[in-house]
């Protein structure tokens, strides 16, 4: 088997992924001894969202990113593991479209569906915070924005803040490439919570 192929089957593979404080499946709690920095430009997005929603102190502790391919799904569950739960958490979307399936605190009430499209962000606050949610479908869409060029120096300048992060200041259409293909097949979820009370780190 050529190692191309063994790549693309393991990429295949690859459903999750952990940042910040690494969620334990098993246990369902957060301990200091499975944590990392929280990646700074991911962590900066997430508190100027927050900001806009009036959670001026929201610190991006933790967060899962999930892989999804056409045929991926992900089961009813809600998010308690986090000790503060009065903070929001802040879910960005990428690549393939989605049908969320939003539901009540518990398993009787009937679900909304949402179609999130690439770049939506959906925000769980108060109420939203502890009720069911999943994916039962991943939908193949017509719009690849991923796909537009996005390096030219107007749009550069625009980033602002973020034109620090690496993968701006490349200006490198060949290092966006393989994420860009990555997408035509796949959706990529980033969900970010804050772990602590405030004023904890
Ligand atoms: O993929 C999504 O939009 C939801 C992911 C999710 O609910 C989770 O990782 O807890
Ligand atoms: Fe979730």
């Amino acid at each position: 088997m050529c190692q191309k192929y063994k790549n693309f089957q393991l990429l295949k593979k690859l459903r999750w992924a952990t940042l910040g404080y690494h969620h334990n499946w098993d246990t369902k709690v957060y301990t200091e001894d499975f944590r990392n920095e929280f990646p700074s430009d991911l962590g900066l997005l997430s508190k100027i969202v927050a900001k806009a929603i009036g959670y001026d102190y929201f610190e991006p502790q933790a967060a899962i990113v999930n892989f999804y391919h056409l045929d991926s799904t992900l089961s009813g569950h809600t998010d308690h593991s986090e000790i503060n739960l009065e903070a929001p958490l802040i879910s960005f979307s990428f690549g393939q479209s989605a049908i969320f399936l939003l539901g009540g605190k518990t398993l009787e009430e009937k679900p909304t569906p949402l179609l999130i499209h690439s770049g939506d962000i959906i925000i769980m606050t108060k109420e939203a915070r502890l009720c069911y949610h999943g994916i039962p479908r991943i939908l193949k869409t017509d719009n690849t924005p991923w796909n537009t060029n996005n390096f030219s120096e107007e749009k550069l300048a625009n980033c602002g803040i973020f034109s620090d992060h690496a993968i701006f200041k490349s200006q490198n259409e060949e290092l966006w490439k393989p994420f860009g293909q990555y997408l035509n097949n796949s959706r990529i979820n980033m969900n970010v919570r804050q772990v602590l009370p405030s004023g904890q780190s």
